[in-house]
């Protein structure tokens, strides 16, 4: 029998986006369901009651929740082609650091501060920082994996959607801060598992934009 996958996520969340490229990278067909979060759906609650958040993958009906855990899940199973995380326990611990490092510091959810008129100035100062140790990191491997694309790539690509906002309301310019890590972006927007799937930055610009006059109104 075919597998029955199901990934609950938003067309926005850079962590459903992680997910749509691990899956693209194994060349697994799954099916999609876009989340209302303001009205979450019976079954996210089913499948996510802890967080209740996306994403949620639904592998012939057992739930994965969390995005890299998600990611570390389909390389395991789908371990065919593509390998997103390296054999080596040492090079898989580093992994492993580096994937944490940048969702603590460098994903949307830690850094939509950039947004915030009262906080702009320390949270631009803090997420350009961030880019910087990740430039550091990725040095001049063609991939945070090395010569392949691997978790650390997943974890981090899905937040450049979000960096023409960051540099039109925080009024800075990335590829001036961190020239190599654009680089690295351009790179990794020649793979059709990253184009296909990451959300068009004009369009994740308006939706901030809207959400912030909406705020703003109250
Ligand atoms: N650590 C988790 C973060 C998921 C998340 O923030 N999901 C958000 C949407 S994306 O910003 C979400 O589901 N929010 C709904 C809520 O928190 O109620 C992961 O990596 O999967």
């Amino acid at each position: 029998m075919a597998d029955q996958l199901i990934l609950l996520g938003t067309w926005i969340s850079p962590y459903s986006t992680r997910v749509k490229i691990a899956l693209a990278e194994k060349g697994v067909d799954y099916e999609f369901r876009e989340e209302d979060l303001s009205n979450k759906s019976p079954l996210l609650l089913k499948t996510n009651p802890v967080n209740k958040q996306i994403p949620v993958l639904i592998h012939n009906g057992k739930p994965v929740c969390e995005s890299l855990i998600i990611v570390q899940y389909i390389d395991q199973v789908w371990n065919h082609k593509s390998p997103l995380l390296p054999s080596d326990p040492h090079q898989l611990a580093q992994a492993r650091f580096w994937a944490d490092y940048v969702d603590k510091k460098a994903s949307p959810n830690s850094s939509i501060s950039v947004l915030d008129c009262e906080t702009q100035e320390t949270a631009k100062n803090d997420f350009i920082g961030c880019l910087k140790v990740l430039e550091g990191e990725l040095g001049d491997k063609p991939y945070f994996g090395g010569e392949t694309f691997g978790i650390v790539d997943v974890a981090l690509i899905p937040s450049y959607s979000f960096f023409f906002a960051y540099e039109q309301f925080g009024n800075f310019s990335i590829v001036a801060e961190c020239p190599a890590l654009v680089d690295w972006v351009n790179r990794c927007m020649e793979k059709e598992s990253v184009s296909k799937h990451l959300p068009d930055q004009h369009k994740v610009y308006d939706y901030i934009s809207e959400r912030k006059k909406k705020l703003e109104s109250k």
